[in-house]
This record gives C-alpha cells, sequence and structure tokens, in this order.
C-alpha cells in the first residue's frame, strides 16, 4: 500500500531554510510548503527560547493554514559574545535578515578576539505541531560547533555561513557542499532526529 502523501507547512520566510529542510526531508510522503504560498506572515517571535520560537511559528502557521507545519528557530552563539546574537541572531544589526550587515557587525564585535577564542555554535531547534491544538508537538535541537572565521569565506548557504568554520572539517560553512553541510549542521542533525517520529505521525494521521 502506498502512503498518502501529506503536506507539511513550513512555517517560515526564510528561503535557505526552505531549500535546506526541503532537501533534507527527501521524503516522498512529505510535501513541504512555505508559509508564503498559503499567504501566512511572519509569527512574532516573542520567546525567550528557541523551543518557545520555534513552537510560536509552528502554531502561528498551523491556525492560519489548517495543516500540520513545522517551525524552525536557529541562530549562532558566539562565546566570547555570552552567547550573542544566539536568539536574536537575524535581527543583530536592526533590520531583519539582512545577513551582510549582521555578518559586518558580528566580524566587527570580534576584531581583537584571537582565534582561540571564537568559539561559536549554530543551534536548530525544530517543531512539528499536526495542529494549531495539538498538545503534544515534535521537537528536536541539533547543535554544530565551530568557530567565527575573520572574513567571509565561500559563497555556499546562507546566513552566517560565510563566516562560520568547522573545524573538524577545516572548512567554513559556505565552501562546503550542501549534501555535506545536510549531514554535519544543526539543521540537519536536528531533523535526523525528529525524522521517524514525524513519518510515524503521518502514517498515523
Ligand atoms: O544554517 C545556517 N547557516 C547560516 N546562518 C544560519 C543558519 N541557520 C540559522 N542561521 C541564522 C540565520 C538567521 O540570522 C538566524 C535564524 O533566525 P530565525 O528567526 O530562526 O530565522 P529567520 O528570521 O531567518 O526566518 P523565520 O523566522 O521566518 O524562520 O540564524
Ligand atoms: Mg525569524
Amino acid at each position: 500500500m502506498t502512503a498518502a502523501r501529506m503536506k507539511l507547512v513550513l512555517a517560515s520566510s526564510n528561503a535557505g531554510k526552505l531549500v535546506e529542510l526541503r532537501d533534507l526531508l527527501g521524503d516522498a510522503r512529505i510535501e513541504l510548503h512555505a508559509q508564503s504560498e498559503f499567504g501566512v506572515e511572519d509569527a512574532e517571535e516573542t520567546g525567550l527560547t528557541f523551543v518557545e520560537n520555534a513552537l510560536l511559528k509552528a502554531r502561528h502557521a498551523a491556525r492560519a493554514t489548517g495543516l500540520p507545519a513545522l517551525g524552525d528557530d536557529s541562530g549562532l552563539c558566539v562565546d566570547a559574545l555570552d552567547g550573542a546574537p544566539g536568539l536574536y541572531s537575524a535581527r543583530y544589526a536592526g533590520g531583519h535578515g539582512d545577513s551582510a550587515a549582521n555578518i559586518a557587525k558580528l566580524l566587527a564585535a570580534l576584531r581583537d578576539v584571537p582565534e582561540a577564542a571564537r568559539t561559536a555554535r549554530f543551534v536548530c531547534v525544530l517543531a512539528v505541531l499536526r495542529h494549531a491544538e495539538d498538545p503534544q508537538p515534535l521537537i528536536a535541537e541539533g547543535v554544530w560547533e565551530g568557530r567565527i572565521l575573520d572574513a567571509p569565506r565561500g559563497r555556499g548557504g546562507f546566513g552566517y555561513d560565510p563566516v562560520f568554520f568547522d573545524p573538524a572539517r577545516a572548512m567554513g560553512a559556505a565552501e562546503l557542499d550542501a549534501a555535506l553541510k545536510h549531514r554535519i549542521s544543526h539543521r540537519g542533525i536536528a531533523l535526523a532526529r525528529l525524522r521517524d517520529a514525524l513519518l510515524a505521525a503521518i502514517r498515523r494521521s
């Protein structure tokens, strides 16, 4: 028996996330649709943790569409900045989602910080709600350890990738091909952890 295809709404307006999560899902049973296809505007990110914001986003999209929704709240936590920009990564330089301005501000803040002290990690929390009132969300976190470069490197990825260095592969995040980023990234790890529960939830629905 062929399982029915299931529509899942991505509660995000970040095109980079959509590309990565579609690739990562790579499952014929799940169609991942951008919330913009349904005219859903961004949720207000008023949470104080990645978990809260991932849930807020998913609930907002599930309520607006009547479909199951996936929220992704992610960010870059830099040790020398006490974890900033963290939850506020997208808004670090003021405007929303201006990667060039965010990167410039980050490099300026770390100008005098030596390489060994430039440790940082990407964090991604994914939350799936089967409907807006779902009391039992699926939640998974992934973390990717690295450090902040002193100048941008590479052309791939999105967001802060050009200034994130993976010491284990001795490559910048924006220098990795997509398949390798998927295997090791915060988002790839979070999705791998969520995947079985997501497919099981789909089979039940
Ligand atoms: O793999 C990544 N490679 C580079 N940068 C990344 C990555 N993953 C998250 N990031 C950055 C982008 C943004 O500055 C912040 C997420 O902020 P976050 O609010 O979750 O996303 P967003 O505002 O871009 O889209 P939305 O809220 O509609 O999902 O962390
Ligand atoms: Mg956001």
